[in-house]
This record gives C-alpha cells, sequence and structure tokens, in this order.
C-alpha cells in the first residue's frame, strides 16, 4: 500500500505547511491542484470555522480550512468531493480529501457542545472536540453501514434508489441501528427495502465511504424466499438481472460495483478485482 498520505494529530496553532480548503460545496482547486500554501491562504481573510492539523502528504504537513461559506478566490474554483472521486486516478489524494471533509464537516457540527451549549475547543492530544465547560468529548462521527448483493444463481437482485443516476442499478445499502448486529442489519434492510429474505449473510470486506461518514460493510448474501416488494421512497425500482445481461452498473471505485465484480468472477471463473483502498 502506497505511503503518500498519512493522517496524523498536526497542532493548527503551528504554522507554515499546505492546506485544503472546504466548505459544504467542496474544495477549492486550482491548476496545481488542491494544496495551497498555508501563509497565503491566511492573508485572504478566508470565512474560517475551523482549522485542522489532518496529516501527511508525500511528507509535508497538510491542514484543512474549514468554511462557513465558498468564497471567490481568483484564479481558483470549487469541486465537490464525488467528482475528485470520479477523475482522480490518484486515490491517495482521495483518501486525503475524503478525510478532510469528515473532519471539516465534523468539527463544524461539533462547534457548541451538544450537552450544554458552550464552546467546543480542539483537544490537544486526541482528534476529539471537547466542550469547554462541562468536558464532554466529541470524536469524529462514523456511522456503519451495510451493502449487499443478494444472489439466486446465475442472478442479482439489484435495486434503484431515486437518488441514483438514470438507469443505475445497485447492491442494497442501509445504516445500522443502535443495538443490532451488522448480519441483523443485512436482514432487516433487506426485507424493508425489497421484502425478500437471505440465507446467512456472508462477510467479505470493507470500504470507508465518506459521503458524508459511512464505513461499508459488505456483504454477499443468497436469496431464501419470497416475491419482491418495493420499500415505498427509498426504492424507485428492483429486479432479479441475469449475469449475461445487467443495467448500468455503480461506480468502478465504490464496494458496491466490487461486490458484483467479485461475484461475476467467481462464477464465471475470471480473475478476481481488486477493490481500491
Ligand atoms: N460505497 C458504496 O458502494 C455505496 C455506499 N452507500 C452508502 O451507504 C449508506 C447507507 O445507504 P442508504 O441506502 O442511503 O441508507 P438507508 O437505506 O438506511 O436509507 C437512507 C435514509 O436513512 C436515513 N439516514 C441518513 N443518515 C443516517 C444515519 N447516519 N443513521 C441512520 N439513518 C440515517 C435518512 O432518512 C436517509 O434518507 C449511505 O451513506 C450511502 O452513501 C450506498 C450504496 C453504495
Ligand atoms: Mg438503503
Ligand atoms: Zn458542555
Amino acid at each position: 500500500m502506497s505511503l503518500r498520505w498519512q493522517p496524523a494529530l498536526l497542532d493548527p496553532t503551528e504554522g507554515g505547511g499546505w492546506a485544503v480548503v472546504h466548505c459544504q460545496q467542496g474544495f477549492l482547486c486550482d491548476a496545481n491542484g488542491v494544496l495551497f500554501p498555508r501563509e497565503w491562504l491566511k492573508r485572504l481573510e478566508l470565512p474560517l470555522l475551523s482549522e485542522q492539523g489532518l496529516g501527511y502528504f508525500d511528507g509535508d504537513q497538510v491542514f484543512l480550512m474549514e468554511l462557513a461559506h465558498p468564497v471567490e478566490v481568483l484564479g481558483a474554483g470549487w469541486q465537490g468531493l464525488r467528482q475528485f472521486m470520479m477523475q482522480d486516478d490518484d486515490t491517495d489524494r482521495f483518501r486525503m480529501l475524503g478525510f478532510a471533509a469528515q473532519i471539516g464537516t465534523w468539527a463544524n457540527h461539533h462547534r457548541f457542545c451538544g450537552s450544554c451549549g458552550n464552546p467546543m475547543r480542539q483537544h490537544a492530544t486526541e482528534r476529539a472536540m471537547q466542550c469547554e465547560s462541562c468536558g464532554i468529548h466529541h470524536y469524529p462521527r462514523i456511522s456503519p453501514s451495510m451493502i449487499v448483493l443478494v444472489t439466486r444463481g446465475d442472478e442479482l437482485l439489484l435495486a434503484r434508489s431515486p437518488r441514483f443516476a438514470p438507469g443505475v442499478y445497485s447492491t442494497l445499502a442501509g445504516f445500522v441501528e443502535p443495538g443490532e448486529s451488522v448480519e441483523q442489519c443485512v436482514r432487516r434492510e433487506v426485507h424493508e427495502e425489497v421484502g425478500v429474505s437471505i440465507a446467512e449473510p456472508k462477510y467479505i470486506c470493507s470500504q470507508g465511504w465518506p459521503f458524508p461518514h459511512s464505513l461499508m460493510l459488505g456483504f454477499h448474501a443468497e436469496y431464501a424466499a419470497g416475491e419482491i416488494v418495493m420499500q415505498p421512497e427509498e426504492i424507485e425500482d428492483a429486479g432479479w438481472f441475469s449475469i449475461h445481461d445487467l443495467p448500468v452498473l455503480p461506480a468502478p471505485k465504490s464496494i458496491a460495483r466490487y461486490l458484483i465484480d467479485l461475484y461475476l468472477a467467481r462464477r464465471l471463473g475470471r480473475p478476481e478485482p481488486v477493490l481500491p483502498s
């Protein structure tokens, strides 16, 4: 595994280094990319909400400037995280930006204590926000989510959410609820979204997914019983697709696509794909 990007806790009160600039709309970028000299950025008087030390890219210190709203910077523009994922062959840069987006959103959402309402500040030795008054800690939010490919021999159960790009069908996904195991979540979500029951789900692998803060836990599961009944709102269309006649599939770097490609490879005796890390 490449080590170009290494997360680390850096002290944002120290000067120097590079910075990425993030707000809800994405990252600031120009012809040189997303890393800007930090001291130069400081002279722009940006609407700063939070400054965080992120880690090292190619051995250089990288900080994050989280802004309240996008601003115009001469020669630069704003680009969303998904676009970086689509266009980046540089997976290290995408990993850095995914991390930065999650830290920036978390820092933005934890400026004040949810318990007593007083300001929060960065903890000196941990990646945490701490309340100045009651001392409560908040760590970056990660939401465990399951994703599962349900199969029946040469058929795949794929579905469309109204949020998907036109024509795309994918595996089923959903957030783990408090108190349930991931396996229970797989059974519950499959039943809620398409109404079928499955045999014991088999864990395959995981993927950090910064849209907005999911940890995807990927499974394969064989169909057991039931007819497809779609969940209104969540599922726009669902069906069984032959492995020889598939619809438009999700983006190649997603675990959804990996779970499909892996099943096809095993079924058709082809070399197994590799999930980008
Ligand atoms: N990497 C990949 O290949 C894929 C990743 N995903 C991700 O999986 C996650 C879950 O998939 P969905 O089908 O959207 O989830 P879902 O089936 O649980 O339903 C989404 C709904 O859950 C609610 N929700 C939002 N955030 C939540 C949270 N943190 N905890 C509990 N409920 C929440 C909202 O009402 C939202 O509309 C999403 O983050 C999505 O981006 C989904 C498909 C492919
Ligand atoms: Mg879902
Ligand atoms: Zn407090």
